[in-house]
C-alpha cells in the first residue's frame, strides 16, 4: 500500500534515523567519521515527537520504532528529552539547553528540510547526528508558492474581504496583474526552488532568474532528468532584484541569508512587483517589509508562509496582518493530501 503524500517525508525520515552517517556540514565543522554499524537498531529505539502529528503519521512511526513518545500525549517535554534515543523533529526549536538535557540522544531527523531551529554546535559537541530530507516537500511548497503568487497578482483575499464586509466591488476597481511571461526571481537553488522554477517556466512562460548565496551549484544542470530549465543565474542579489516582477524565497536560514531582504533591497524592486517568502521568516526584515507594503511605491503585495516568530499571530508580525496587500499562511506549505 502506498503511503499518503503527507507521510512521504516521515517515511524518508524514519528510515534515515537508522543510519548514523552525518549529512551535515554547516560551516561549523563536521562530526568525526561515524562508526560503520548503526548505533542503535530502529526497533530498539525510543523516539520522541516534540508535537502531535497526524494520527496516521504517528501510527507509521510506531510501526518503525521500539517506542514512540508524543509530547503532550504520552509525555511532557522534560520527560521525553530524558528518554529519547532519537527525535523526529519538524520545525520545533531544539536549543542548546534542551539538547544537553537529552542525555541518550543519538540522532535528530528533520521531517522536512530546514534545520535552523536545531543548535548544531551542541549536536557536534555531543556527537548527535542531524539528518534532513531534501526535496521531500518540494512539490507541496512550490504549489503553495504559485497559489500565493496568483492570489497576490489578482488581489483575491483583498477582494474577498471587501465583498464580505458588504462593499460593492466592480471588476474595474480591482484590476490585477497577469503572471504570464513575467520575470521571476528565485532565491535558492535547492529542490523546492527548482520545482517552483519549472512551474513558472512551463505553465506560465515566465523567465527565470536565480540568486543563491548558499548553494554550491553554479547553475542548474541541463542534464537533469526533468529536462533543461532555461535560467539566468546572478552573482549578486542587487543585479537581479531590479528586473523581477515576482520574487520568491526558497533558501535556508543561515548567517548568509538572515535579513537578506531588508529596506535597501526592497527599495530597488520594480513598482508593481510581488514577494513570496517560503523560506524562513528571518530571511526578510518584517518591519522593512511592512514599510514597503504601506508605501506601495515598489511592492504591489507580499505573502509569507513563514515568520520570524511562529506560530504566527497578530502580536508577532510587526503589523503585517493589518495590511490589505499582505497574505499570511501558518507555515503550512509542506503538508497536503
Ligand atoms: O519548512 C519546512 C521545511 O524546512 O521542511
Amino acid at each position: 500500500m502506498s503511503l499518503p503524500p503527507l507521510l512521504t517525508n516521515l517515511q524518508q525520515t524514519t528510515s534515515r534515523l537508522q543510519l548514523t552517517d552525518l549529512l551535515l556540514d554547516d560551516g561549523h565543522g563536521s562530526l568525526p567519521t561515524p562508526p560503520p554499524e548503526p548505533l542503535l537498531a530502529a526497533r530498539e529505539a525510543t523516539v520522541l515527537l516534540p508535537m502531535p502529528v497526524h494520527p496516521v503519521a504517528a501510527e507509521y512511526a510506531r510501526s518503525r520504532f521500539g517506542k514512540v513518545l508524543v509530547v503532550g500525549e504520552d509525555v511532557d517535554l522534560d520527560e521525553g528529552l530524558k528518554l529519547a534515543d532519537g527525535i523526529l523533529n519538524r520545525a520545533n526549536a531544539l536549543p542548546a539547553d534542551m539538547l544537553v538535557r537529552a542525555q541518550r540522544l543519538l540522532a535528530i531527523s528533520v521531517v522536512g528540510v530546514g534545520y535552523d531551529s536545531i543548535h548544531i554546535p551542541t549536536c557536534i559537541d555531543r556527537r548527535i547526528s542531524v539528518l534532513n530530507c531534501p526535496g521531500s516537500n518540494a512539490h507541496a511548497v512550490s504549489e503553495l508558492t504559485i497559489a500565493l503568487t496568483l492570489a497576490l497578482l489578482r488581489r483575491v483575499p483583498e477582494v474577498d474581504r471587501r465583498l464580505r464586509s458588504g462593499q460593492l466591488v466592480r471588476s474595474i476597481d480591482v484590476l490585477g496583474r497577469s503572471l504570464r511571461g513575467k520575470v521571476v526571481g528565485i532565491i535558492g537553488m535547492g529542490a523546492t526552488a527548482r520545482c517552483t522554477a519549472e512551474i513558472f517556466l512551463h505553465a506560465f512562460s515566465c523567465s527565470i532568474h536565480i540568486y543563491s548565496p548558499t548553494s554550491p551549484l553554479t547553475r542548474w544542470t541541463t542534464h537533469d532528468p526533468s529536462g533543461a530549465l532555461a535560467h539566468t543565474r546572478h552573482d549578486t542579489l542587487s543585479a537581479m532584484l531590479p528586473h523581477v516582477d515576482i520574487l520568491t524565497l526558497h533558501c535556508p536560514l543561515t548567517d548568509a541569508t538572515r535579513r537578506l531582504i531588508s529596506s535597501r533591497e526592497l527599495d530597488t524592486m520594480k513598482p508593481g512587483s510581488v514577494l513570496v517568502n517560503m523560506s524562513r521568516g528571518a530571511v526578510v526584515d518584517e518591519k522593512a517589509l511592512y514599510d514597503a507594503l504601506r508605501s506601495s511605491e515598489t511592492l504591489m503585495g507580499a505573502a509569507s508562509d513563514v515568520f520570524a516568530f511562529e506560530p504566527v499571530g497578530r502580536d508577532t508580525v510587526n503589523g503585517l496582518l493589518d495590511l490589505e496587500n499582505f497574505i499570511a499562511t501558518p507555515h503550512m506549505s509542506v503538508y497536503m493530501h
